[in-house]
């Protein structure tokens, strides 16, 4: 199958299907990823409780973690939530932002990784590096190195944790530890507005939750991130007028869109 139609599969599939993604995530991006994730099709909701967590996991398809304004009560709900979302076969996408920016953030991704089991884990260039236990300038939650630079850093933290590792940025880079895929959509004002990433995370958790392939899901994710993008971007005079434009193109992409578009390729 072109790789287009697959990616038109999973959007119609989302739109068709509504998947609930039950969203932990951080205060700056909370609107944005319910908005992005409406947009497309899924059905999105955020909570903060344990009181209701479980109850969530028993009607969600995904569930995503993103730890961008992390606080105690925070981490003790994301533990729960692994938990239920383990018992209940609900697959988990974990967004560790700012990942070797602080201790709280790097401690507590890498235990999120080793207790939540995520199926897929999506970071910056510096995030992924400083998972992978290599030393990168402190660079809070904008990356200071390019995805390029993180490749071997993907590889390994995939294959040690049995999970697909994707690195975004101007090319987005995608692993399985064995496999390794390329999407080179996107434009530059996608980071000229807070919380793409955690949009683009968001997003895979709405493609996982109908491609049972963990793989196949993010490479879609991020090839209809980045098309997106470029269609947005087309419109744009700036940051501001790029996000309305982005979530139209969420909205009314087609798969002629995506077709004439999609730049990616499997690398290795
Ligand atoms: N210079 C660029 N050109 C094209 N696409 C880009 C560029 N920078 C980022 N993107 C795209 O923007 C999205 C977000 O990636 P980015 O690496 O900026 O995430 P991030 O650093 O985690 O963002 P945030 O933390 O603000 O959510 C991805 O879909 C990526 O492909
Ligand atoms: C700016 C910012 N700070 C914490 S989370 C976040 C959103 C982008 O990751
Ligand atoms: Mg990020």
């Amino acid at each position: 199958m072109p790789y287009a139609q697959g990616i038109w599969q999973d959007v119609s599939a989302i739109r068709d299907r509504q998947p609930l993604v039950v969203n932990l995530t951080n205060t700056v991006v909370t609107n944005t990823t319910a908005n992005a994730l409406l947009a497309l099709g899924g059905s999105p909701i955020m909570s903060e409780s344990r009181l209701e967590i479980d109850e969530l996991l028993a009607l969600s398809q995904a569930l995503v973690l993103n730890i961008g304004t992390l606080h105690s009560r925070q981490i003790a709900l994301m533990q729960e939530a692994a938990r239920s979302a383990m018992e209940r076969q609900v697959p988990v996408v974990l967004d560790p932002v700012g990942a070797g920016a602080t201790r709280l953030r790097t401690d507590t991704a890498l235990a999120l990784i080793q207790q939540a089991r995520p199926e897929i884990v999506r970071g910056n260039a510096s995030e992924i590096m400083a998972l992978a236990g290599e030393s990168i300038q402190s660079s809070g939650v904008d990356s200071r190195h390019l995805p390029e630079e993180a490749k071997e850093a993907a590889a390994a933290l995939a294959r040690a944790h049995a999970c697909i590792v994707c690195v975004s940025g101007e090319e987005d880079v995608v692993t399985n530890g064995k496999e390794q895929w390329c999407v080179r959509n996107g434009h530059v004002l996608m980071s000229k507005v807070t919380g793409t990433g955690c949009v683009a995370t968001a997003l895979i958790g709405g493609f996982r939750a109908v491609n049972a392939s963990a793989l196949t899901a993010t490479v879609n994710a991020m090839g209809l991130m980045g098309v997106a993008g470029e269609m947005a971007g087309s419109q744009a005079s700036g940051p501001g007028t790029f996000q309305a434009s982005f979530f139209d193109a969420l909205f009314s992409l087609s798969e002629i869109d995506i077709s004439a578009q999609l730049d990616v390729e499997r690398l290795a």
